[in-house]
């Protein structure tokens, strides 16, 4: 077998109504009902334009750094809906794709395109509404050679994902649902998202009850020193 060098095929889907339920809610909230750990680091942003919502099973793409050979093959396997997400041993200096695989990806109606690495011709992907998140923007193209490998494990954006898994993505970011956890996951993002509104309406108002900062603080073992006297003070302090 040619380990490095393989596509596996088929991987299963998600129901429609779990992926349409996702993509109502924040993937904030979604992440925070899953230890805070599952929403992809900050250099994987937003390219295309703001504001469209991504959810749909992920389609894994493992490329050699800088080369986008399996990329394009993934383009013309994933089905209508799917999101390619791709790891690229964290080379910056090479862009994945540009605008005429973007256009490809829209034509087959994929869900979007998540890549740890660089994208070109960023003046037209910016005014596009399917969902692209990439590293940054660089001239420079990629190599078409190989090896690499799709539907299998990978790390993208601090995150391990294997194949059809749920990938979710908003203005913040992209956060992944392991497949076997969607159903707990959704019942608890739901509850979150209904909490997380009203503690919205609350801050607004200036009505949040904020004593568990303090409290957090003195359990720890927090000391106040006051700047003018360098007096250490015990208890809770304002300003
Ligand atoms: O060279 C490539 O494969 C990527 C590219 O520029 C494009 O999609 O426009």
């Amino acid at each position: 077998m040619a380990v490095g060098f393989r596509i596996f095929t088929n991987p299963d889907g998600i129901d429609a109504e779990i992926i349409e339920a996702f993509r109502k809610l924040p993937g904030s909230n979604v992440a925070d009902c899953m230890g805070r750990m599952s929403g992809m680091h900050s250099e994987i942003r937003r390219v295309s334009k703001d504001g469209c919502k991504m959810a749909g099973s992920a389609v894994t793409v493992k490329v050699r750094p800088g080369d986008n050979l399996m990329l394009h093959k993934a383009l013309d396997m994933a089905r209508e809906g799917d999101v390619i997400v791709v790891s690229n041993g964290g080379d910056r200096s090479h862009s994945l794709m540009g605008e005429i695989m973007v256009r490809h990806a829209e034509f087959r109606k994929l869900g979007g395109i998540v890549l740890d690495g660089p994208v070109r011709d960023i003046d037209t992907i910016r005014t596009l509404e399917i969902p692209i998140y990439a590293t940054g923007t660089t001239p420079a193209g990629p190599y078409k050679e190989g090896p690499g490998e799709i539907n299998v494990n990978i790390t993208c954006g601090g995150v391990s994902l294997n194949p059809g898994d749920l990938v979710i993505g908003d203005d913040d970011g992209v956060v992944v649902v392991p497949r076997e956890d969607l159903e707990e996951v959704l019942a608890s993002a739901l509850d979150f998202n209904r909490k997380d509104q009203g503690k919205v309406v609350e801050s607004t108002a200036g009505r949040l009850n904020r004593a568990w900062v303090d409290k957090s603080l003195a359990e720890k073992g927090c000391e106040y020193i006051d700047l003018k006297t360098g007096k250490r003070l015990t208890g809770e302090q304002d300003g």
